[in-house]
């Protein structure tokens, strides 16, 4: 399938998802992450959800770094360029939902890309080698491309992986994907 068809068809899976799905499997999202050796680490970034776009909800997510006290980085889209600019998460961050529906800081203190050690990335298909597909805009791509090398990427999603996706030059593969009920690892 090409990629047209499979975003075509992942926002149509997702799509016919209750709420009440989505929280529960985001939970159950939440509590497989806390299985993984993923906790230790200092700088995280999430991605925060597009509601209407039934997205993984991360809130529970950002609740187990907040609860460990860990530097949190959450993004601006910049859709002229595909780029993302990172800030800091503090207590008194003030949000705003763009045109897109992706809730955004209004400002605060500059991350660079190279400090993240773990970044949920945000995937509408994915297969077991790790490769993904995104809304086709490349931002994840761009964004991955400036992390650290040892940077562990890790895709969150309700579904389970495509049998394969073709790679681009510039798809950087996830390190895991973890779904409800399993974590898929390219081996
Ligand atoms: N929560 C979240 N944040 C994210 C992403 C994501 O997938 N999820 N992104 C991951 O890369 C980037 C944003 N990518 C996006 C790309 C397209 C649209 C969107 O609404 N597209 C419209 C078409 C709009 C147009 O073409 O002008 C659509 O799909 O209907 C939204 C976000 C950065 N932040
Ligand atoms: N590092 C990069 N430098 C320049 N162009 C890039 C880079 N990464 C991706 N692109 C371009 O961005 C476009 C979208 O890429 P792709 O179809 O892989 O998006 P996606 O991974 O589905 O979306 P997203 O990353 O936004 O979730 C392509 O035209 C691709 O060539």
């Amino acid at each position: 399938m090409d990629k047209a068809l499979l975003r075509k068809k992942y926002k149509n899976l997702r799509a016919a998802l209750s709420t009440n799905d989505i929280d529960e499997m985001s939970l159950e999202i939440a509590n497989t992450a806390l299985t993984l050796d993923i906790w230790d680490y200092t700088n995280y970034h999430i991605f925060l959800t597009i509601e209407d776009k039934a997205e993984v909800d991360t809130n529970y997510l950002l609740h187990i770094l907040q609860g460990r006290d860990k530097t949190i980085g959450v993004s601006k889209s910049n859709f002229e360029d595909s780029s993302l600019e990172h800030f800091l998460l503090q207590e008194n961050t003030k949000f705003k939902i763009s045109k897109y529906g992706i809730p955004e800081p209004l400002d605060g203190i500059k991350l660079d890309p190279n400090i993240f050690d773990v970044v949920f990335v945000p995937v509408l298909a994915y297969d077991r080698k790790g490769n993904r597909i995104g809304y086709g805009k490349g931002f994840y791509d761009r964004f991955l491309a400036q992390c650290n090398p040892t940077c562990k990427f890790i895709g969150v999603s309700f579904f389970e992986p495509e049998d394969e996706i073709q790679s681009g030059i510039y798809d950087i593969p996830l390190s895991m994907v973890i779904t409800p009920k399993k974590i898929y690892k390219p081996s």
